[in-house]
């Protein structure tokens, strides 16, 4: 049994931290939100993220890092990318006068803005290893919605400290939540970053009504750019057949539940990008990845034709329906060509 601290008390932290308390451990879940908090301690449910969903009665929840990290030997980050590294900075300043060296362990999916660095980065930047144990990276085909009802879902828990995971795979497994050891920080990390921009791309192609062709070649090119920027930045090749790589794609690009491929959906119905982002009321990652995607494309100098026509669509307000037909248009190309240049 493990005291965890889960950081972020939106859909995923929230099912996590459940999960967590089903298998046994001590689990206090951190958020910014009082009315949030209050909800989850006294009705045991979460409805702006959760609704009709009954949380376990021994989940327990607080705004005060400082209660939820007291003691803890486990630290589970789920806040949204971009409010990772204050988040990190906060932890940070609290186990610096805590008696406790916990785990690190994250299951946010995205790249910093600005900086592009992974989140395992950036917490390793903030959080210095005198006050904590290894990062491991949680990640794979996992829509908060179905694991809350114990359906069948797979994962992997990626660190370069096989020890660690091993450990995290321990705390989090059941006989409904299977989670694989893997080595490829890089590979986990870029995959999961990277496919909620493909996911846009699929929302879109459905929205546009397109059939199931075109949804193929979507999802098929678009692992082949993810695997050209993961190979670039020192991922192995083959982690992207893995659940990080083309099982998180397959799961985002097909789900209603994926926010990116509903926020995708909308765009190629015609709605515009902030309506789309103020309906949802939750993190829709791709949008923001798609920019650090768009920046490393140029920085490693890496073709990545469907998510370059995504960050068009987004942040230079070009027409969806032309950047499919530009992107039809382009000259004729070699599968084989793994590691295609941008230009
Ligand atoms: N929802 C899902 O099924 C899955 C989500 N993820 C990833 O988990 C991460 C979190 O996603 P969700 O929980 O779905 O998002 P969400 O939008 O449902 O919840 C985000 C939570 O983070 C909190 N938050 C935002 N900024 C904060 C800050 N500066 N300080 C403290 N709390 C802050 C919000 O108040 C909210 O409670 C994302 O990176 C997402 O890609 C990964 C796998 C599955
Ligand atoms: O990462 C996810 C499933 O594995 C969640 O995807 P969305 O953020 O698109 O809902």
């Amino acid at each position: 049994m493990h005291k965890i601290a889960v950081l972020g008390s939106g859909s995923w932290g929230t099912v996590l931290a459940n999960l967590l308390v089903e298998n046994g451990h001590d689990v206090t879940v951190w958020g910014r939100a009082e009315k949030e908090v209050a909800e989850i301690n006294d009705q045991h449910t979460n409805t702006h993220y959760l609704p009709n969903i009954q949380l376990r009665s021994a989940l327990k929840a607080t705004t005060s890092l400082k209660i939820a990290l007291t003691n803890s030997d486990a630290v589970l980050f789920v806040v949204p990318t971009k409010a990772i590294r204050s988040v990190a900075k906060q932890v940070s300043a609290q186990l610096a006068k805590l008696q406790t060296k916990p785990l690190i362990i994250s299951a946010t999916k995205g790249l910093e803005q600005v900086t592009d660095l992974r989140i395992s980065e950036v917490l390793a930047e903030e959080i210095p290893v005198a006050l904590r144990q290894p990062i491991v990276i949680l990640s794979g085909p996992s829509h908060a919605e179905e694991v809350i009802k114990d359906d069948i879902t797979t994962l992997a828990v990626a660190s370069t400290d096989e020890l660690a995971s091993k450990q995290v795979q321990d705390i989090f497994m059941n006989d409904h939540f299977r989670v694989y050891t893997n080595t490829d920080v890089i590979g986990v990390e870029v995959g999961a970053a990277l496919k909620n921009v493909i996911a846009i791309g699929a929302g879109a192609v459905h929205g546009l009504d397109y059939g199931d062709n075109a949804k193929a070649a979507l999802m098929t090119r678009g692992l082949a750019e993810i695997t050209r920027m993961g190979v670039a930045l020192g991922a192995d090749p083959l982690t992207f057949s893995g659940l990080s790589g083309l099982g998180d794609l397959i799961v985002t690009c097909t789900s209603v539940h994926s926010r990116n491929w509903r926020a995708g959906d909308a765009l190629g119905q015609g709605k515009k990008l902030k309506d789309i982002l103020e309906n949802m009321g939750m993190a829709v990652e791709g949008v923001y990845t798609a920019k650090t995607a768009h920046d490393l494309s140029i920085k490693e100098n890496i073709d990545m034709p469907i998510s370059e026509a995504i960050y068009r669509v987004l942040y230079e307000d070009k027409d969806i329906q032309a950047e499919v037909n530009n992107m039809m248009k382009r000259k004729g190309k070699s599968e084989n060509e793994l590691m295609r240049p941008r230009f």
